[in-house]
């Protein structure tokens, strides 16, 4: 019998009339079980009945139970139940309820939120920003990998990696396939670009085992160098590609290496969510078809942008680590815990490329957070402090002032490279090269 007909019966007890309208479903990944319900007595009922049959052996990993929009549960894999009185649920509903005064007061036209959000996220940005300090040597502004770059795309790599210097990170890698090294590095010197990646057109089938590994072997020689690592930016669908970058995405996890993951590396990762669940140094960067794809998977639903707050917090709190940096005409941001709306201008223009130049900040952006709330003995647990969530407020912020600083200049020319060459005057705005902060 399986424990979700375990649970059901022993839900079912002696009044099964009782369970009319439940939403009972059962989930392929790991057991992991959704219940729906506007019944809040039903919604115990329910997780009673999981710790019964857990206490009796089984171990669904994780159980979601909705109680109407203000109440949900959670149970992790490790059995800790979180009730709708528990701290973590009560941050989620006062941070959904700012959200709401927000927006209602800038209907009234009172004050404008996304000015008071974009200041504070502009002073954690100084916070953050390591001074230019002559005592400093070469890497420890950060050290920063982009995997990605095939035959149909070389510019996405480019545009990450490039914008990672631009901000202030000392050296910027790119691990890419053959065809794609030599066009990354003409568009700069700047890059390390390392040609290993390989796709299966070009490897016969008897190959690819040893294959695979020499793959694997080039970009763990490297691997604990790097503050940070970008998967997915141009890396195509490639199937035997996607095998080499998912074991190579296992070995950043073992050796605690953060990783931003956007574009096909989110295709990868939408279908091996085990890659980064009960990860809290990944972040996922999703457009719209990305975040779509997501929701699908995971919540088995469709994107409803009218509870997209509680949706993107119920996604976080489903993949259970991981951040995820929602973009779109506001860039929302959850680690299941905390939430963030960045919403200050950028650009009209939407030019491919715009997400690319993201993921390479947020890298950067994130590692700086960490280094300084390791200097500052900050407790990384504590996700109000959740470096991952500042990296993303951080780039989101920057990104959209030099897309509308880029925008102010070349209006309908503006392209992704304008908004590169923007980066730096904008930094400089928030945190002048000269303030010598620490
Ligand atoms: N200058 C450059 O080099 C740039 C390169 N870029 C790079 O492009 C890659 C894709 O990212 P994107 O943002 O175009 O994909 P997105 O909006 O999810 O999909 C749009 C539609 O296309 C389809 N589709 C995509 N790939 C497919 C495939 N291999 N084969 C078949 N279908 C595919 C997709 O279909 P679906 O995902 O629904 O299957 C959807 O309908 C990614 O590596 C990104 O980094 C960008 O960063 C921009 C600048
Ligand atoms: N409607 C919008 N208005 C203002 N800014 C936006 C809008 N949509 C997206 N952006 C900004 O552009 C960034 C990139 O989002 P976008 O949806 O273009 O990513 P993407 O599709 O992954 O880009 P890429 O072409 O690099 O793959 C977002 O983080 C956001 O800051
Ligand atoms: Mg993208």
């Amino acid at each position: 019998m399986t424990e979700t007909s375990k649970i059901r019966n022993h839900m079912l007890g002696r009044d099964e009339e009782d369970m009319g309208d439940l939403e009972f479903e059962e989930r392929g990944m790991r057991s992991k079980i959704l219940f729906k319900s506007y019944n809040f007595e039903l919604s115990l009922r329910f997780i009673f009945a999981c710790f019964w049959v857990r206490l009796k052996g089984g171990n669904p990993s994780h159980t979601l139970v909705k109680h109407d929009m203000n109440s949900q549960f959670f149970l992790d894999s490790a059995n800790n139940c979180m009730l709708a009185s528990s701290p973590i649920i009560r941050r989620q509903q006062l941070l959904i309820r700012s959200l709401c005064r927000y927006q209602n007061r800038n209907h009234m036209a009172e004050t404008k939120p996304e000015d008071a959000i974009a200041a504070d996220a502009e002073q954690f940005i100084r916070r953050i920003t390591p001074s230019l300090d002559p005592n400093r040597h070469k890497g420890q502004a950060g050290k920063i990998a982009v995997i990605g770059g095939c035959r149909e795309y070389t510019g996405a790599p480019y545009f990450a990696a490039i914008s990672a210097l631009k901000i202030g990170a000392d050296l910027s890698h790119v691990f890419c396939t053959k065809d794609a090294g030599t066009v990354i590095k003409s568009y700069s010197p700047e890059l390390i670009v390392h040609p290993v990646l390989e796709e299966s057109y070009s490897v016969r089938d008897d190959e690819k085992v040893s294959v695979s590994r020499t793959v694997l072997a080039e970009v763990a020689k490297w691997m604990e160098r790097f503050d940070c690592i970008v998967v997915g930016p141009g890396l195509g669908r490639d199937p035997f590609l996607l095998d080499c970058v998912r074991e190579i995405m296992k070995l950043a996890r073992e050796s605690s290496v953060p990783l931003v993951i956007d574009g096909d590396g989110l295709f990868l990762v939408t279908d091996n969510l085990d890659l980064v669940r009960g990860y809290p140094l990944a972040v996922l960067t999703p457009n719209v078809n990305e975040y779509k794809r997501l929701i699908q998977k995971v919540l088995d639903c469709e994107v409803n942008d009218q509870e997209a707050v509680q949706q993107l917090l119920s996604l976080a709190s489903w993949i259970d680590g991981p951040t995820i940096l929602r973009k779109g005409k506001g860039d929302l941001i959850s680690d299941g815990d905390a939430f963030v709306l960045v919403n200050n201008d950028g650009s009209p223009r939407r030019c491919g490329g715009q997400g690319d130049i993201l993921s390479g900040s947020v890298a950067v952006f994130s590692s700086w957070a960490r280094q300084k709330a390791s200097a500052l003995n900050e407790d990384p647990s504590n996700s109000v402090q959740n470096p991952m969530v500042l990296g993303c407020m951080a780039g989101a912020v920057l990104l959209r002032k030099a897309a509308a600083l880029a925008f102010a200049n070349k209006k309908r020319a503006t392209l992704t490279t304008d908004i590169i060459e923007c980066l730096g005057m904008s930094l400089e705005k928030i945190c002048p090269a000269s303030s010598g902060q620490t």
